[in-house]
């Protein structure tokens, strides 16, 4: 494997951190210009975070999971200060409403709205105790900052479970990119490499470009680079022929929500990647932290799908021409070799009983 890895070299996507006043901010790197230009906005509207969630300014099933929580920080910290202090109700039946806003910014993954509960759930506990607003809103940003660094924590100890999975030297097929740019830091899938690499455990990875949105060639490709991993950029339609060529170790993907019984939703094509890995015999390995195991559904048809803007795919319409343009496609628990998570590798099957 060329060069040594170091993922000191990734930036961080998402973050919540205080303006010179000492206000909350939620701190993103745009990702809808990567890999051309690395620019940070700082963001105080919790209505203007909810636009960058639905842009995919900030994505990827953990990452906007902390940015609802900031999100709800900001929407606190904006309440606390208007005219409503006086009366704690109003306060948290307005903060309420605003989350529920941002909870439905997008459908599919799971860590959005279950972040989003953990701080509403938070903000109702110290309602309940008597703090006044701005105690509360101080606590949804501190909570924010706690998740974050959860995330990152739980995202080294899935990559070493994975890693732990791979032969030396191993060649992996990944789709889209559940790299750190779409989590708080790490990464899930790429976790799994970072951790592999790490202990010089990776020879290459290949990148299926991931169109409509090409979240593998401009996310994916560019974050193992920066890192040192060797990278191959493929089409998504050349992964069939990799496969088949015995060339990959082991198919390694990220997922937005798994069900109860093991089905995971994941960026569209993943389904496609499942079935071939399953013809020509590779391993195929979910890597997505317990967060984003959702117990509530009991299996992959209840998984809502998002479907996009069709310009994501035709951005020049053709009379005439209807596009589909679903963000999601769910691989049923049977293609999946084992879920990876950060309490270990478990099978499908008993992905309810890890997150117990
Ligand atoms: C580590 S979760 C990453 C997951 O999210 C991506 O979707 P999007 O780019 O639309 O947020 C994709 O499904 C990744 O696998």
């Amino acid at each position: 494997m060329a060069g040594k890895v170091d993922v000191s070299r990734l930036p961080r996507t998402v973050a919540l951190e205080r303006g010179a006043d000492g206000a909350p901010e939620l701190v993103l790197l745009d990702q809808r210009l990567l890999p051309a230009e690395e620019r940070t906005v700082r963001l105080r509207d919790w209505r203007a975070a909810v636009d960058a969630i639905r842009a995919l300014a900030v994505r990827g099933a953990p990452a906007i999971g902390v940015a609802g929580a900031a999100a709800v920080a900001l929407a606190a910290w904006e309440r606390a200060a208007g005219p409503e202090p006086a009366d704690a109700a109003a306060f948290l039946a307005g903060l309420e409403a605003d989350g529920a806003a941002i909870a439905q910014a997008r459908p599919t993954a799971v860590n959005l709205p279950w972040a989003v509960g953990r701080a509403l759930g938070e903000a109702r506990r110290l309602a309940a105790a008597g703090e006044p607003p701005r105690v509360v809103a101080e606590a949804l940003a501190d909570l924010a900052v706690e998740l974050a660094a959860a995330d990152e924590a739980a995202n080294r100890a899935l990559g070493a479970h994975g890693a732990a999975l791979l032969p030396c030297d191993a060649t992996i097929l990944t789709h889209c990119n559940a790299g750190s740019l779409a989590t708080a830091f790490y990464g899930t899938a790429l976790g799994v490499v970072y951790a592999a690499a790490e202990r010089g455990g990776v020879a290459r990875v290949f990148a299926d470009e991931t169109r409509p949105v090409g979240q593998g060639a401009r996310l994916t490709a560019w974050e193992l680079a920066r890192a040192g991993v060797p990278v191959t950029l493929i089409c998504d339609d050349m992964a069939a022929s990799l496969l088949a060529s015995g060339a990959v170790d082991a198919v390694v993907v990220g997922a937005d929500r798994v069900a109860a019984n093991g089905d995971a939703a994941n960026k569209i094509g993943t389904l496609g990647v499942a079935v071939l890995a399953d013809r020509y015999g590779v391993p195929f390995y979910v890597a997505a932290p317990t967060s984003t195991v959702d117990l509530a559904v009991p299996d992959g048809a209840a998984i809502p799908i998002e479907e996009r803007d069709p310009a994501e795919v035709l951005p020049a319409p053709i009379p005439g021409v209807d596009v589909w343009n679903p963000a999601f496609d769910v691989t049923p628990a049977g293609l999946i070799t084992a879920i990876i998570t950060e309490r270990g590798a478990f099978a499908p099957a008993d992905i309810a009983r890890a997150c117990a």
